[in-house]
């Protein structure tokens, strides 16, 4: 009868204890520190913390689900919640964020520039070059990286956006129509533009190796997705004893064609570093340049090598990094852009008209300043990035307790997912927020709205260093189509069905019909 009544005190006194301590941590969201109040209101009068599918929280809520059902789960949270939520899950809360309002607050905030842990998934293949460093290594690599997306630099990247813009509507010389997949060619186009232009290699003798990468970097998104949905495998050690021998191969593959074209380069560049001259001036001048040679941005790298600011892996890390962003975004960009020509058959003329008034019909004045009077195709352009961000989705870490502006204190290990994808159709900024319509970027009908309601390239410190490449590359392949063909519509986008993917992924293959103007 004692022993009954011991353990009955004991677990009685435990129930207790768990109660207590669950005001502080979400108990059986493996103990996952709750997200508090500065004035002690409840949470939910700020954020609503959303319900799990398990007494776990919301720790297995992805269990199992595929990549479209991970796209749909957040989908579905911002139409019911209509607000930024909370969600607790494996000893972590995570603020979803879909309010400009909220996105303004973290991303000014300087103390919040460490990626969250999804990033951590993306270790093996891009290891910590620009995107997935933090701390002094991130700022390090931003200072080499920057002066190589200059103006300047951007003219002559502009060259090499033309020339395979022009290889791109060569393959359709023969024909006066044609029905193409723009999910098979777009990607051949920037892999060929961000190889020659990051790289300085040409990929024609690598052509076949270039698709054998960019399959095996599509496994390596799934493998990354799988991750995603499985809450087991989020921990490093327990991934890397059971699921991480599978990603090896393509990993490989994926390295192995980074180095090939950082060895090529650096044949290349052999001369240069022997007579290297680094120009002395500022501001626009300070950068490593060989005027005889085109500049490529793993020049930077190299002679950064040898002044001992990069190593060869720091090398290997930023050439995967710039491969990976600046192919697959601006891929995803120039598919949705070409489709959404083909649907709006109205605003496509309005962007010929325009380029016909502005570009020569022989491209010979087709650069960089002529490209920026190009209004309407800016807004075109912007539009298709609004409905279809390239990048969905941003993730940062609290990595101390941090007080935002709205009240909320997130406790240290809060993980912060940005939901761009959702940000830019919220209907609080946005007028029909699901209709195609670029006038909503004249100046005069943006003004009063959010400035962050509309962040494909991300805001402040660790917003992308590729913006104005990518937006230069995306319009040269779109001016050099449009010149040449009208683009007529063969799919309908409302039959789509959407993956998480790194980037923005559709089942769907997407494909235009081209017909030669006369
Ligand atoms: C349509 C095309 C593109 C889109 C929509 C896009 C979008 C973004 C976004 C949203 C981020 C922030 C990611 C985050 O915070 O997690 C980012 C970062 C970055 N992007 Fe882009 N990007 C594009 C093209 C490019 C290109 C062409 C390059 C390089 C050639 C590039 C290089 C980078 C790098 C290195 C970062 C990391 C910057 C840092 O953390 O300091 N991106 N991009």
């Amino acid at each position: 009868m004692d022993l009954f009544l011991w353990v009955l005190l004991a677990v009685g006194s435990l129930i207790f204890w768990l109660y207590q301590l669950n005001k502080d941590y979400y108990v059986l969201a493996f103990f996952s520190p709750r997200v508090k109040t500065k004035d002690g209101r409840p949470v939910e009068s700020i954020a609503p913390v959303a319900n799990g599918k398990t007494i776990f929280g919301n720790g297995f809520d992805l269990y199992g689900s595929n990549e479209a059902e991970i796209f749909q789960h957040s989908r579905t949270h911002a139409r019911k919640i209509r607000t930024s939520y909370i969600e607790y899950g494996m000893g972590l809360p995570m603020y979803n964020i879909i309010d400009p309002e909220v996105v303004e607050l973290i991303l000014n905030d300087q103390n919040l520039i460490n990626k969250s842990v999804v990033y951590d998934f993306l270790h093996p293949a891009l290891r910590t070059g620009l995107l997935t460093s933090t701390d002094k290594k991130w700022h390090s690599r931003r200072k080499i990286l920057t002066p190589t997306f200059h103006f300047n630099i951007l003219g002559h990247f502009e060259e090499v956006f033309k020339t395979e813009s022009l290889k791109f509507v060569e393959q359709f010389a023969d024909s006066s129509e044609i029905c193409i997949s723009a999910s098979e060619l777009i990607p051949k186009f920037t892999l060929n533009s961000i190889c020659e232009t990051a790289m300085g290699v040409k990929l024609d003798d690598m052509a076949e190796k270039g698709n054998i990468y960019r399959k095996n970097f599509a496994q390596i998104e799934k493998r990354f997705i799988k991750r995603i949905s499985n809450p087991f495998y989020w921990n490093n050690t327990i991934y890397n004893l059971f699921g991480a021998k599978e990603d090896a191969p393509f990993l490989n593959i994926i390295h192995n064609f980074s180095s090939e074209i950082i060895a090529k380069r650096r044949i290349l560049l052999q001369d240069a570093l022997q007579n290297r001259q680094i120009s002395q001036g500022d501001g626009d001048d300070d950068i490593y340049f060989n005027k005889k040679q085109r500049f490529a941005m793993l020049d930077t790298l190299i002679f950064a090598e040898k002044d001992g600011l990069i190593d060869h892996q720091g090398i290997c890390e930023e050439v995967d990094t710039l491969m990976f962003e600046g192919f697959d975004t601006t891929s995803m960009g120039l598919i949705f852009g070409l489709m959404n020509m083909s649907l709006y058959a109205d605003k496509q003329e309005l962007c010929y008209q325009e380029i016909n008034e502005f570009i020569e019909n022989d491209f010979s004045n087709l650069d960089i300043n002529q490209i920026a009077k190009l209004k309407y195709l800016d807004c075109f352009v912007k539009e298709t990035m609004r409905l279809f961000p390239s990048v969905p989705f941003m993730g940062r870490q609290v990595h101390r307790k941090t007080e935002l502006a709205n009240g909320l204190i997130l406790p240290a290990g809060t993980q912060i997912l940005m939901h761009v994808f959702d940000i830019h159709r919220h209907p609080k900024h946005w007028d029909a927020p699901n209709e195609f319509r670029p006038e909503r970027f004249f100046t005069e009908n943006s003004e009063g709205r959010h400035i962050y309601a509309y962040i494909p390239f991300s805001a402040g410190q660790r917003n992308c260093i590729g913006q104005k490449y990518a937006m230069l590359e995306m319009k040269t392949l779109l001016i050099v189509v449009l010149k040449k063909f009208r683009i007529l519509p063969l799919v309908d986008p409302k039959s789509f069905v959407f993956n998480s993917g790194i980037t923005l992924r559709t089942n769907n293959n997407i494909q235009v019909k081209l017909v030669r103007r006369a």
